[in-house]
């Protein structure tokens, strides 16, 4: 039994509808295991920049670093996305709490579903079987460089760096992921063209003797992209960089069935946080019909991050059930289609009749 202080961040668009489904599903898990966990609401994003006129109000900054772990659903309003020369964005919140936060390291695991694999717009011989991770750098690269105009506004720059120890770091992470697993490693670049991908290259190239059981391999982008579609199965754990991860994980998430299925942690210093993959998704926002699984799973990753395993297990357990019992919003099923808030409701259902059972 143990009390946990977590932050919770929902955001903008879907973001509130998929994360009171994770509140219920941990609510459940404190049932369960007799834990408590406290959650202190805080503002993010676009209505964050409407109460305050900041994405990151400091106030939720000191939230955060007072928490074991942040839950945090997603950013991001139509408003911003059309307007070009707005100086102030929702997106801005998202990457200054990575930054403040230290979370250099967004792990993004893409695992299939044996009941989704007919609904894969991609042939079934080439999902079953794919099992891979991304571990994406997540506090450096071009999100995070220098960025503006000319005077004249007629030109724009977006400045790409790295230096040693941000690849180092993470790759490191990377490399233990892979022991663990199928012990394959595959940096994903663009070395043949970016001055920063052969400092990826030759870091990782360096690490690689330390780490004798990974089989190490180099593949540039344009080519993962494509692999990823052809013969995602070849692939254990990705690593690279901010950008790259960003796009080869949404295409990842087509492998599983919907990118409302891929959840993700963000580590690195002292606390971590948990988001799913996805946007705010502004198109499902009040219809309570987006999936609400990336975000589960996310939660479940967190109880992982706060050492509970077992709690975090009973919560994939639930959504391998549902899953396969075909209790799904419309992105997975257009006639099954459950509510956003009827799933919620169902898996924190099942964790708590799935653990009775097993006591
Ligand atoms: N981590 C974050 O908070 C992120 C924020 N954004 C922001 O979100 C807004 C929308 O961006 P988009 O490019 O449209 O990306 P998005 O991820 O919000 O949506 C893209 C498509 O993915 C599907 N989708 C996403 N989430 C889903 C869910 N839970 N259930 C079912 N289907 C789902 C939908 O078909 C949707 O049209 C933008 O303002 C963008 O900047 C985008 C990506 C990540
Ligand atoms: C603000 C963006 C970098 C968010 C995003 O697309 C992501 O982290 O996946
Ligand atoms: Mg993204």
């Amino acid at each position: 039994m143990a009390t946990k202080n977590i932050a919770v961040l929902a955001g903008d668009g879907i973001g509130p509808e998929v994360v009171a489904q994770g509140i219920k599903v941990l609510d459940a898990v404190a049932e369960v295991f007799g834990h408590t966990f406290n959650y202190t609401e805080a503002l993010v994003g676009a209505v964050a920049i409407d109460a305050t006129g900041n994405p990151l109000p400091e106030e939720t900054l000191e939230v955060c670093k007072a928490s074991d772990a942040v839950f945090f659903g997603a950013i991001g309003h139509p408003k911003y996305d059309n307007d070009p020369n707005a100086k102030v964005r929702p997106e801005q919140g998202l990457l200054a709490l990575r930054k403040s936060l230290g979370l250099f390291a967004n792990i993004r695991p893409v695992t299939t579903f044996e009941a989704l694999i007919h609904k894969s717009p991609l042939k079934e011989e080439k999902v079953r079987g794919a099992d891979l991770v991304v571990y994406r750098e997540l506090t450096g690269g071009i999100y995070f460089g220098e960025k503006g105009r000319n005077e004249k506004g007629d030109e724009a720059y977006d400045n790409c760096a790295y230096s040693t120890g941000e690849i180092e770091r993470i790759a490191k992470l990377a490399f233990e992921a892979a022991q663990n697993r199928r012990k394959k490693l595959t940096l994903v670049d663009k070395a043949n063209v970016l001055e920063t991908s052969r400092l990826w290259r030759e870091v990782v190239r360096g690490m690689a003797s330390s780490y004798p059981d990974v089989e190490v391999d180099y593949m540039f982008v344009d080519n993962a992209a494509m692999q990823l579609i052809q013969w995602p199965s070849q692939f254990d754990v990705i690593l690279t960089e901010n950008m790259f991860g960003d796009i080869i994980s949404d295409e990842a998430s087509v492998l599983t069935g919907s990118m409302g299925l891929l959840p993700s942690a963000s580590i690195g210093a002292k606390v971590g946080m948990y988001e799913p993959i996805h946007g705010s998704y502004p198109q499902a926002a009040g219809q309570d019909i987006a999936n609400p699984m990336a975000t589960v799973l996310s939660a479940a990753m967190l109880l992982d991050g706060i050492g509970m395993y077992t709690e975090g297990n009973a919560v994939r357990t639930a959504v391998d059930k549902a899953i396969s019992e075909n209790y799904v919003t419309e992105d997975l099923d257009k006639e099954a289609a459950k509510k956003c808030s009827e799933v919620g409701d169902y898996l924190a259902e099942l964790v708590k009749a799935n653990v009775q059972e097993s006591i």
